[in-house]
């Protein structure tokens, strides 16, 4: 798993770094890297780096020092550097010494947008963990004048470097280079960020604050069956969902969780025809009473909010088995909260709320810090909470959390969900570590809308018909 760490972190790390290191070590270590990674960029976006026009954004921090020293390294490769600097009285000593000692040029604000126009690459070194409230107006006023491509130092300025929320003009970067380890605006805030590189500085953290799963991961969590297995030993899922009005949720989670696993699945409720028509594997019957054994269950998508679809989710809680409750399930629980008493407290419990549903079981949105919010939920029902958005959060009730980053936006599209919560369910089943297995699905579930999309809108059919490509991507065949 990849660690990520918060900006509190990070500095008292940096602190004790700086105590054992040389004078301007450390930021000359991060500002070379930062120079390889701008020539990198003017050679890809120019074809050449020598005789190229680089502009600095130069803030009144050691953000803005990363960017003068980066810029003084440049002029080793006969790059024109200019810097504009936000608040010359307070620019970064050394750096901009170094620049000016390498035959960089000092521009003002006032010529700034000139100087921008014209650059091949612009390096956003207007302020980096320190950041406070959105840009501040003269910075902001410069980014008007971008059209080139631009390099984040650090992190992409007017970005909140603990939660990605963008409230007010900030940087779009199409590059950022960070140090020492990445902070959750790299994994909260994808647009913001465009390709995230780490520059090692000698940072050593541990116990990381949020993690994302890479995908060895999800490659190892993820359960194939083996020579010993047969329909039961890789978990048994129950999907209690749909109707016979709204039989397509019943349809999109229980192939999801056909097409997740080998184990076997049983489906409980009204669109059992349907189901076994388009699923002729999985044992389908009318009543979640008649369902049989299963190892989890999902429960919720399209069973409706009413008397019936709270009996079928107090029924489904009161098995102590996993339970991934989605959708109208998440509307029930939120509004009769007494149907958890059903719930052995030792059974796992996944929550899978988008942003409305979220609202609803914690009375107010997520708001701009969506790790916190997730916690905060997980805390509350003592369940792993799947905490749907452009990057899906996922919180235990432990404290730990993931971040998803996502590849694109293809998941937003009805019934998306139903396809995630099977996922969820036949993971749940395998006997995986039900944050794990809500992390490993969004992954997949991921994986399988940016594969199904291709660059063009889909659908949720469509995901479900990529999740075996999804989890190839991740586990490719051996035999
Ligand atoms: N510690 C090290 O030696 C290393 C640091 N690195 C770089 O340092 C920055 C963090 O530097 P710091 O001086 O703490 O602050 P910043 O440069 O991030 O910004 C401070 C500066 O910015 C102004 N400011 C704050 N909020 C805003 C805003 N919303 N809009 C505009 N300006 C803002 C404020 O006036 C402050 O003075 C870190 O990100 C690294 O880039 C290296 O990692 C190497 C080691
Ligand atoms: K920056």
């Amino acid at each position: 798993m990849q660690g990520i760490w918060t900006t509190e972190r990070i500095r008292a790390a940096e602190d004790r770094l700086l105590a054992v290191t040389p004078d301007g070590e450390l930021m000359r270590r991060a500002a070379f890297g930062l120079g390889v990674h701008a020539a990198d960029m003017l050679a890809e976006h120019t074809g050449s780096v020598s005789g190229r026009r680089v502009t600095l954004l130069v803030g009144s921090g050691n953000n803005g020092g990363d960017a003068l020293w980066a810029g003084a390294f440049l002029r080793r490769r006969n790059v024109a550097v200019s810097a504009i600097l936000l608040k010359p009285e307070r620019a970064h000593g050394p750096g901009l010494a170094a620049l000016k000692r390498s035959g960089g040029k000092v521009v003002s604000l006032e010529d700034g947008p000139q100087w921008i126009r014209r650059a091949d690459l612009v390096v956003d070194g207007i302020v980096g963990i320190s950041a406070r409230g959105p840009l501040r107006p003269d910075a902001a006023a410069l980014l008007e004048h971008v059209s080139s491509p631009v390099l984040a130092v650090d992190l992409p300025s007017g970005v909140d470097p603990d939660t990605g929320a963008v409230d007010g003009p900030a940087v779009v970067a199409d590059r950022t280079v960070t140090f020492g380890a990445l902070k959750p605006v790299h994994a909260l805030a994808p647009a913001s960020c465009g390709e995230v590189s780490l520059v090692d500085i000698g940072l050593r953290l541990t116990d990381p604050d949020l993690q994302r799963l890479d995908t060895a991961d999800v490659a190892a969590a993820w359960p194939m069956p083996g020579p010993d297995d047969d329909k039961y030993s890789q978990g048994v899922v129950g999907v209690a969902a749909g109707s016979a009005t709204y039989p397509g949720a019943a349809v999109l989670a229980a192939g999801a969780a056909v097409r997740a696993t080998s184990g076997l699945v049983r489906y409980a409720g009204h669109a059992a025809d349907v189901v076994r028509g388009q699923w002729p594997e999985i044992i389908a019957t009318g009543s979640v009473t008649d369902a049989g054994r299963v190892q989890a269950w999902v429960v919720g998508p399209g069973i409706g909010t009413g008397n019936e679809g709270r009996d079928v989710l107090r029924f489904v809680l009161g098995r102590g088995v996993p339970v991934c409750a989605d959708a109208d399930a998440t509307t029930i629980i939120a509004r009769s909260p007494d149907v958890l008493d059903a719930r052995d407290p030792d059974t796992p419990l996944v929550l899978t709320p988008h942003a409305g549903e979220f609202e609803r079981l914690m009375g107010s949105p997520p708001g701009a810090d969506r790790v916190a919010a997730a916690r905060s939920a997980a805390r509350k029902y003592d369940a792993v909470v799947l905490l749907k958005g452009h990057c899906t959060v996922v919180a235990a009730p432990d404290g730990r959390a993931l971040v998803n980053t996502p590849r694109g936006s293809w998941l937003a599209t009805a019934g998306s969900g139903d396809v995630l919560s099977g996922l969820v369910g036949a993971l749940l089943a395998s006997g995986l570590d039900p944050w794990l297995a809500a992390g490993a699905a969004a992954h997949v579930h991921s994986l399988a809308g940016s594969l199904a999309a291709d660059g063009a809108p889909t659908s949720a059919s469509g995901i479900l018909a990529a999740v075996p490509d999804a989890i190839r991507s991740v586990r490719p065949p051996t035999s």
